[in-house]
């Protein structure tokens, strides 16, 4: 424990492990067909894009500064309304905080908190309604991120505490 924080060590980030909460887009695993001439290759479909019939998905860049590892977790949130996906486009490590259910008390039970590091070319696509912690890039970059626009409250927030994340040593 530091300052009474318990530390969540990140795993790296695999399509396996993370498949309860989304995709991992990467082109890793996946076959790549020619096209254009063979001037380049296509990894096609690699996340599955969600939102409501009342919304729109929408392109937009996080211009994300660098998060200090150990981070202390302060609140987890979801989108009921869509999907949400962020792909690093200067090859940026990030941490993915996921939760499977909603957390029923302030110090989210460990158990149900997941944590996962990206290489910097693996980006990842929140299922619809997934509880997650927001970006925490662990350098400073840009993120292209694709997530659902339109009416109605597509966040909803609850705090937590006493779990912080980062790298195991
Ligand atoms: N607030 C916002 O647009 N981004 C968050 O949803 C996030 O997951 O980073
Ligand atoms: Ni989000």
């Amino acid at each position: 424990m530091n300052g009474g924080l318990h530390l969540l060590p990140a795993l790296p980030l695999s399509a396996e492990a993370f498949a309860p909460f989304g995709q991992v887009i990467e082109c890793a695993g996946h076959a790549g067909y020619a096209i254009n001439e063979g001037s380049s290759q296509r990894f096609t479909d690699l996340a599955q894009l969600e939102a409501d019939a009342e919304g729109r998905l929408a392109l937009s860049i996080f211009r994300a500064e660098a998060r200090q590892a150990p981070f202390a977790l302060s609140c987890l949130e979801r989108h009921p309304l869509g999907s949400q996906a962020f792909m690093p486009l200067h090859g940026q490590a990030f941490l993915v905080v996921v939760a499977e259910t909603r957390p029923t008390s302030a110090r989210a039970a460990p158990e149900s908190l997941r944590v996962f590091v990206s290489n910097g070319r693996q980006g990842i696509n929140f299922r619809r309604g997934v509880w997650h912690h927001p970006l925490l890039a662990l350098s400073a970059g840009d993120f292209l991120v694709a997530d659902r626009l339109g009416p109605g409250d597509n966040c909803e927030a609850v705090d937590i505490a006493g779990w912080q994340v980062g790298i195991a040593r």
